[in-house]
């Protein structure tokens, strides 16, 4: 089904029926529901198109559209009335949608049945009827197959002889526990509308229950009756055997039908989620969604290990030596057990021995090798998947890194793959092997003998729903628990990356404690996920226990009555205990498997995540102008999209000019460089490199002519010739001690014992800051960029450091352009001209001489930056005895323009 948005007005095409008013039942306003003719649907009958509409006005008053529109049911009950989703359905094709110019997005939904769907369209009178019909058939079907195994006559006789092995009575009761439930369901329906989704899985649960209970119970029925039942009886007995299977199947389906509507609610909801990730800057769609199903991200899992099928296709030959190996032993050791009590031959017995022996060692042998197989081709996709995880994070865009915090992605990148791989190493090996034996367990155990296996099969539908019901919730706690460890991450590398403003504030208390308590987050999932486990061992041990106690019984009952021998009946306890075994191990697989799943999950998340921001452009001209023109830009940041930070702003920075960006703190300054450098989408506006909008540059030629010195420069924790040719594959040495000498950098590297191959450690942190900015700015100028940005990238240098960077700048960077971004007005008051930014807007443009005459905002913040110097405040004085010179020397030139 494909879902298309539109406000405030209807699809067009698509005819009405009279609408029925209503009053909202949430609210004052009233809202009409409206069926949709569906002669104008053209498409695939499993698809629709939803039109979504705000509220509208109508006759004075505020209505709310709602219109429904399947295809093959023109009378859908309404749906109840969300305030949070107020919309209208409508039958137009996506197609004709998307011509019309609405927004088409995808909306999930399962594919339903033509026949389902008229039954549920048919609720609740019809549904009443099916479920009266069902309850009365099943009765009289199940009542008139049993009378006729010839063995009760009527059901006063029955009840007055109630037997286990014969009476009417006891078949007659799972009928009507099945009829009760449906009439139940129906009383749901009925009252309370479409069945939420935790009542679902509850009554699911409990149907599931309820038609493995009955089954069970026919089956139970006719083991206990195959020895002694007449031959003319028989066929009557599989009959009813039969149709007990048959109502079980037709209690799920009716059950599941009552409830179609609410995966149409489903498809609501998706629709809303999508809506939401169309918001502008919201992230790009992921195909892989919160609560993907397992076996989704196991197979993704699983292509991912395509590389290795080799490997794990030798590995798997392996596995299945040592377990058909493994399968056999017990079915030899019963052949002694017989050779010794039957046969009493000591041929079969040292023929049944050698054979256990050979398999025995095989079997070591196989499983020594497999297991260094499968090892290898999981660390190998380990490695692979870390890989892929940090070049598809390498892709992403800016508003990414911004949106999500460090911790968390380190924890994606590191524990997260870390786990996934670990836990399927050894998981998947396990359940392959425990899936391998359990089948060949199988086929012996019925190969033994068929009615004791049907017994242990009877507890199988038991362990599964324990299994199913314990792997869920141990999936939910699970991803809890990657959460909870993301959050104690984020603190610790928040915490760890600031430490000197953490020891300079003497907040290290505080923070511990703060990660103390994310840390009791994680152990409260644990304990729960503790407190599961052992629920379930305790019921899947107690359920083994009942299925050991019957098989013994029953077994013994066989050999005596001459069914089995008493070897049979050995081998088919050890392969019990051997069955007990691989399903405990299949177990504690599944809950493993879900939480290397959980971590999958959100490794393929990222994985999956498609960049918003893609760089496409492939323009590489041989000459660049490097004149630059920002036309009408309005922006704003991705995790504020509403926020616009720079309105309709035009400017233009030319070749061999140096522009200076002045304003308030928060104007949008740097705003404007992140957009020349193409960090983020514009929501209007354009961005020219030489007349051609900068994203159709290429990207690698685009940050090889245009060199950004930010504010914070970020250097890396190698060697300073390393960080000066960052990105760059070789530079002879001059060039590096040309660019270093250039930004007034070569002084200081010289004195250091290692010179240029001096460490500069984490972020720089064995530099000083002004250091650091002018390693920063040999990096930028060893590009010998067209346009060179300089974002307050001296603010850190003393007026000698300054005044040298800026003849280099204002020298042999004629031809080039060149943008400063600058508070301080030494820096500011040599530019060819100024653009003065205030709350996202230019205000002013001109040379300093001309904004000062012109008064306004620049020769406020002149006389501002003046005045903060008042010889006065000793702080001040303090914070500016570097530049005070130079701004004696501004006040000057200010007084002498106003
Ligand atoms: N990554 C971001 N996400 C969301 N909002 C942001 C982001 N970066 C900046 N902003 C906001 O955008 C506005 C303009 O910020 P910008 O950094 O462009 O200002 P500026 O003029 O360079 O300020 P300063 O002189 O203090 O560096 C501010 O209100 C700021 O809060």
């Amino acid at each position: 089904m494909r879902g298309v948005e539109r406000d405030g007005c209807e699809a067009p095409g698509t005819e009405e029926r009279q609408p029925q008013r209503r009053a909202d039942p949430e609210g004052d306003a009233t809202y009409a529901v409206v069926e949709t003719a569906t002669e104008n649907f053209q498409g695939d009958t499993n698809t629709g198109t939803m039109v979504f509409s705000t509220p509208r006005e109508h006759e004075g008053r505020s209505l709310r559209w709602r219109r429904w529109a399947d295809p093959g049911s023109r009378n859908l009950p309404a749906l109840p009335w969300k305030k949070s989703c107020p919309r209208i359905f409508s039958s137009e094709p996506a197609s004709s949608a998307k011509n019309n110019g609405l927004k088409v997005f995808p909306v999930s939904r399962r594919a339903i049945p033509n026949i389902f769907k008229l039954l549920a369209a048919m609720k609740p009178r019809a549904a009443t009827f099916v479920t009266l019909m069902f309850t009365a058939a099943d009765l009289i079907i199940t009542a008139f197959l049993h009378t006729n195994r010839g063995k009760s006559k009527t059901i006063f006789l029955d009840q007055v002889h109630l037997n286990v092995l014969s009476s009417t009575l006891d078949v007659w009761g799972p009928s009507l526990l099945r009829g009760l439930l449906l009439c139940g369901a129906l009383i749901g329906v009925t009252n309370y509308g479409l069945l939420r989704q935790k009542w679902w899985t509850t009554s699911l649960a409990t149907i599931y229950f309820v038609g493995a209970v009955t089954g069970i119970y026919a089956l139970m029925q006719l083991l206990l009756q195959s020895g002694e039942q007449e031959a003319e009886g028989e066929p009557w007995l599989w009959s009813l055997l039969a149709w007990t299977c048959v109502s079980s199947v037709t209690l799920l389906s009716l059950w599941w039908i009552f409830l179609v509507p609410h995966s149409q609610e489903k498809g609501e909801l998706n629709s809303e989620n999508m809506k939401a990730e169309e918001r502008p800057g919201k992230a790009a769609s992921t195909n892989l969604q919160k609560g993907q199903p397992s076996v989704a991200t196991i197979a993704l899992l699983l292509s991912h290990c395509k590389p290795d099928a080799a490997l794990i296709g030798v590995a798997f030959i392996f596995l299945l030596g040592s377990t058909l190996a493994d399968i056999f032993s017990p079915y030899y050791a019963g052949l002694v057990m017989d050779g010794i009590v039957v046969q009493k031959s000591l041929d079969q017995v040292s023929n049944s021995v050698g054979f256990l022996t050979l398999f025995s060692v095989g079997s070591a042998c196989s499983a020594g090798v497999r297991v260094y197989l499968f090892s290898s081709a999981y660390t190998r996709l380990n490695l692979r998947i870390r890989h892929l995880l940090f070049h598809a994070l390498l892709s992403q865009e800016i508003g990414f890194f911004d949106e999500y915090q460090t911790g968390d992605i380190i924890s994606r990148l590191t524990a997260d793959t870390a786990k996934m791989s670990d836990v399927l190493a050894g998981n998947v090996n396990l359940f392959l092997r425990s899936a391998v034996k359990v089948l060949g367990i199988i086929i012996i155990m019925f190969s033994i003998s068929w009615q004791l296996s049907l017994v242990t099969v009877l507890g199988f539908p038991i362990m599964l729903l324990v299994s199913k019901a314990y792997g869920s919730y141990y999936k939910k706690l699970a991803e809890g628990v990657q959460d909870a460890h993301a959050k104690a991450n984020n603190i610790a590398v928040e915490v760890l990356s600031a430490m000197k403003t953490v020891r300079s504030f003497a907040n290290e208390e505080t923070e511990s404690q703060l990660y103390k308590e994310k840390l009791q987050q994680v152990h409260i999932l644990c304990k729960k996920e503790a407190t599961a486990a052992t629920f379930f061992t305790w019921s899947a041990s107690f359920t083994q226990l009942v299925l050991q106690f019957s098989i013994l019984y029953y077994g013994s009952h066989l050999v005596i009555s001459g069914q089995i021998t008493s070897g049979n009946l050995v081998s088919f306890i050890i392969y019990i205990f051997l069955l007990g075994d691989c399903m405990q191990d299949i177990n504690s697989v599944h809950s493993a498997l879900m939480q290397g799943v959980g971590a999958a999950e959100k490794v393929f998340q990222l994985l999956e995540r498609k960049p918003v921001m893609v760089y496409e452009g492939t323009l590489a001209p041989e000459h660049l102008e490097g004149k630059v023109e920002f036309e009408h830009v309005t922006f704003a940041y991705p995790t504020r999209p509403n926020v616009h930070v720079l309105k309709n702003v035009s400017f233009t920075l030319h070749p061999g000019k140096v522009t200076a960006l002045v304003g308030p703190s928060g104007s949008g300054k740097s705003s404007c460089v992140n957009i020349l450098e193409n960090f983020y989408p514009l929501h209007e506006g354009h961005v020219l490199l030489d007349g051609r909008p900068i994203s159709t540059y290429d990207h690698k030629y685009l940050r090889k002519k245009v060199s950004l010195v930010s504010q914070e420069p970020v250097l890396f924790a190698r060697s300073i010739r390393n960080n000066i040719m960052y990105g760059l594959e070789a530079s002879p040495e001059c060039a590096i001690v040309q660019a270093a000498e250039k930004a007034n950098a070569h002084s200081f590297v010289s004195e250091l014992p290692d010179g240029y191959n001096t460490e500069a450690g984490e972020k720089g942190a064995q530099l000083s800051g002004g250091q650091k900015q002018r390693v920063a700015i040999a990096r930028a100028l060893i590009r010998n960029p067209q346009i060179l940005i300089l974002d307050e990238a001296t603010s850190a240098l003393d007026a000698e450091s300054e005044h040298a960077i800026q003849r280099a700048v204002g020298g042999n960077l004629q031809k080039h352009t060149v943008l400063i971004v600058a508070h301080r007005l030494s820096t500011v008051e040599k530019a060819h001209h100024i653009i003065v930014l205030d709350k996202g807007c230019v205000v002013q443009q001109g040379t300093h001489k001309q904004l000062m005459e012109e008064g306004g905002l620049y020769s406020k913040l002149v006389q501002r930056q003046v005045l903060v110097r008042d010889p006065g405040d000793e702080d001040s004085i303090g914070s500016v005895v570097q530049t005070s010179a130079l701004q004696s020397a501004t006040l000057r030139k200010a007084t002498a323009g106003t």
